[in-house]
């Protein structure tokens, strides 16, 4: 039996519910085999980041050709880059390994206000990074770094979209976790001007940490198993709605997001207990 292998290239979340512990339960959740590069350590739980390390250059360099050397990859994520000498790194290896369906999640500030990305490292990646991904996907203030443009409605958001791929950008899946409204919507757009939008009914929860790590994994594990693209980003929104809808509440602050849910609901809709009825699932997919 062969299964797609799927690398992430993230920081560690010692909370369990971001970074690379929440891509490679995502991956284990959507049946493809996770590999992991370490970029940084942080030391961080529900209530915020306390202390942040990053993984020195050897080391970086060491696990990437050790994951390049060895495994076919079917897919590829970043999250927590940190620096700009890791960007360029991860570039590297991404040319010399050819790894295809790269999807970059371009971490830059986590939920309680740490930084995760320095400042300057936002120019490289956007230089040098971006345009070797298949899809990279901002949250609202991670799309108004990247461009300039000031995200407060749908115009605005198509503008900021459009001047993403200009820059040669392959395609986007700007989040809408962050805007205001009774609807999550995702809005995707690409080179090919081949759009649509993903929309759930917002959840009033504070169990939101990992949302987008969680996200950006289920893209990439859904492409590497052969998925379309618009295929991909649909289970991955379905996978984090019900991640969301069905928290585990650990932790004091913003809880981790329940990996486990969508499988969860899967299996009880076969055994016959059909809870998709209910409002939380009313999942919205339009051109
Ligand atoms: N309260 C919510 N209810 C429903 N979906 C949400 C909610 N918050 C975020 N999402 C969804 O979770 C995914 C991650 O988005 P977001 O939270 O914006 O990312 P990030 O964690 O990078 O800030 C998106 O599909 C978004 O629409
Ligand atoms: C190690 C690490 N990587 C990424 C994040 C940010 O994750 P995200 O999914 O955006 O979730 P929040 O931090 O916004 O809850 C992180 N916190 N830690």
């Amino acid at each position: 039996m062969t299964v797609p292998q799927v690398l992430t290239i993230a920081g560690s979340d010692s909370g369990g519910g971001a970074g690379i512990q929440a891509d490679l339960k995502t991956f284990q959740e959507r049946g493809v085999f996770g590999l992991s590069v370490l970029t940084a350590v942080t030391a961080q739980n529900t209530l915020g980041v306390q202390r942040v390390g990053v993984v020195e250059p050897e080391l970086l360099s060491a696990q990437l050709d050790s994951i390049g050397s060895d495994f076919q990859l079917a897919a590829v994520k970043t999250g927590m880059l940190a620096d700009p000498f890791t960007i360029e790194r991860v570039v590297e290896a991404v040319m010399t390994y050819s790894w295809p369906n790269l999807v970059v999640d371009p971490v830059m500030v986590a939920k309680g206000g740490h930084s995760l990305l320095e400042q300057q490292a936002i120019d490289t990646l956007k230089q040098l990074l971006l345009p070797h991904s298949v899809l990279v996907t901002p949250n609202t203030p991670e799309m108004e770094l990247l461009t300039g443009i000031p995200i407060t409605d749908d115009s605005s958001a198509r503008r900021a979209m459009e001047s993403l791929l200009e820059t040669g950008v392959y395609a986007v899946l700007l989040k809408g976790g962050h805007r205001k409204g009774p609807t999550a919507t995702d809005l995707y757009l690409d080179q090919t001007g081949k759009e649509f939008r993903l929309s759930t009914p917002r959840l009033d929860t504070t169990q939101t940490h990992g949302t987008g790590c969680t996200f950006s994994a289920a893209i990439a594990a859904e492409l590497a198993k052969g998925n379309s693209m618009e295929r991909a980003c649909g289970t991955a929104k379905q996978f984090i709605q019900a991640a969301l809808a069905y928290p585990l509440h650990i932790g004091s602050g913003h809880g981790p997001t329940h990996h486990a849910a969508y499988r969860l609901f899967e299996e009880r809709k076969e055994a016959g207990v059909n809870e998709r009825t209910e409002s939380v699932f009313h999942y919205g997919h339009s051109r």
